[in-house]
């Protein structure tokens, strides 16, 4: 099938050191301008590197603010190889006709298993009888250490995350109590909590799986961190910008808290040749993990699938399903139809615009879709016309004022 572009000429930066899976997709549905960086790049680079691509792919720590975005005049699509989508500007995305497109579940897995074990070890106090068996010391104590069964686990924020490792706990037999924002269906034996201040209050070990939104930003600080219970534990593994780092540092050095687990931080080092600098470090009650908790080569293998395909099936065909910023169209194939994309600003007047301009050529139209938000239209014309008809069309459908975008697929 050949797009606008002819495929050849369709760039994709992939960054961050995305999977190969990713590269290998984009490969097999016929596109060979892959440019690939282990790395998230500066910002400058980065801004010179998005004006040439036509799809661009990134993990976590790639910032696709307005200004970046604006920009990038060539961009179809942005993919986030991750669950995460808030480093990408999606209000300014959506504005610009561009939708994101991100992998919700493929690391779901991957990071509740870690949670599981961190909260084995640090009810256990491993990650200090670790540091002091490595400075040579010995404590060959029960004291501190407890099983997982019968403790309870308080999950704040019970979405793909929160849920897994709910299923998994109680399967090592701790109860497990839960808060959200959302009325959530419990599974198993969860119950939800009255609030965020009874979760604190009742849960030996805490664990935080909610996105982060204005709502989230330093969600637990002193005043929450003070309402958990003398000696329990916290994990973080959603991101850095929900806990008070230096509220949490205190608190684990009074020993209100009797150990932490934290894989993500307000600031974190852009690249493996980075120092990492935090308050906590050298605290033997602490497990640090570099934003790991979706790294496996299972979730990284899946993860470069999906959004590599979500990406190519916008790019080929133009359905945007489950796309976080944008209308959502499913689109069948179109064998003997020229498809015409067409996004615009959501105002009066653009589709009768649209509409006339078939009319006025008599152009068939085959299939017409249509979706819209407040914001953005996306609409869809499948016509009978020749390649060099087709152009015409696309250039006319380009110049209607309120175009975003405007492609044509052969
Ligand atoms: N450490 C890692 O490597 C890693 C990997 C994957 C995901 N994450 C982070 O974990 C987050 C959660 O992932 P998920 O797949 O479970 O997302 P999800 O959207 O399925 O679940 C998030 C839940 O949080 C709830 N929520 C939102 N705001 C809240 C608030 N103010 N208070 C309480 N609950 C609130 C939502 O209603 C939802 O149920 C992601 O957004 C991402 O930032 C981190
Ligand atoms: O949002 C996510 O999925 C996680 O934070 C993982 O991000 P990463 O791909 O940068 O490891």
């Amino acid at each position: 099938m050949k797009t606008s572009y002819p495929k050849e000429d369709i760039k994709v930066l992939l960054l961050e050191g995305v999977s190969q899976s990713a590269v290998e997709s984009f490969r097999r549905a016929g596109y060979s301008q892959i440019e690939f960086h282990e790395k998230s790049l500066p910002e400058a680079e980065l801004k010179a590197r998005i004006a040439e691509a036509h799809i661009v792919g990134i993990r976590s720590r790639s910032h696709l603010t307005k200004d970046i975005l604006e920009n990038a005049r060539r961009l179809i699509a942005v993919g986030c190889f991750c669950i995460g989508t808030n480093q990408v500007d999606l209000e300014a995305a959506r504005a610009l006709g561009v939708p994101v497109f991100n992998a919700p579940y493929s690391n779901t897995r991957s990071v509740a298993e870690l949670v599981i074990a961190e909260a084995i070890m640090l009810l256990r106090g491993i990650p200090q009888k670790n540091a002091l068996c490595h400075r040579g010391g010995w404590t060959k104590s029960a004291a501190g250490s407890f099983e997982t069964r019968d403790k309870v686990l308080g999950i704040v924020g019970y979405g793909h995350i929160g849920t897994q490792i709910g299923v998994l706990a109680e399967a090592l037999g701790m109860r497990v109590i839960f808060h959200d924002v959302e009325t959530k269906l419990s599974l198993g034996n969860a119950r939800a909590a009255s609030s965020l201040d009874d979760l604190l209050e009742r849960a030996d070990v805490v664990t935080l799986h909610v996105p982060e939104t204005p709502a989230t930003k330093l969600m637990i600080g002193a005043t929450e961190l003070a309402k958990m219970r003398k000696g329990s534990l916290l994990i973080n593994a959603s991101r850095g910008t929900v806990v008070d780092i230096d509220a949490l540092a205190a608190a684990l050095r009074s020993e209100h808290l009797a150990g932490a687990a934290v894989d993500v931080f307000p600031v974190e080092p852009k690249g493996n040749d980075d120092a990492f600098v935090s308050p906590l470090v050298g605290m033997d009650n602490v497990i640090l993990t570099p934003h790991i908790g979706g790294s496996t080569l299972e979730a990284q293998d899946n993860i470069g699938i999906e959004v590599a395909s979500k990406l190519v099936r916008y790019s080929d065909n133009g359905s945007t399903l489950s796309a976080v910023n944008f209308p959502e169209v499913t689109l069948p194939e179109h064998p003997n139809s020229r498809r015409l994309l067409h996004i615009h600003r959501n105002v009066p007047g653009v589709l009768s615009r649209i509409n006339e301009l078939f009319s006025a050529g008599n152009i068939n139209i085959d299939a017409q879709f249509l979706q819209t938000d407040p914001q953005v239209g996306y609409v869809v014309i499948d016509v009978s016309a020749d390649e060099a008809q087709a152009a015409i069309l696309k250039d006319k459908l380009a110049a209607i004022p309120g175009t975003l975008r405007s492609r044509v697929l052969y």
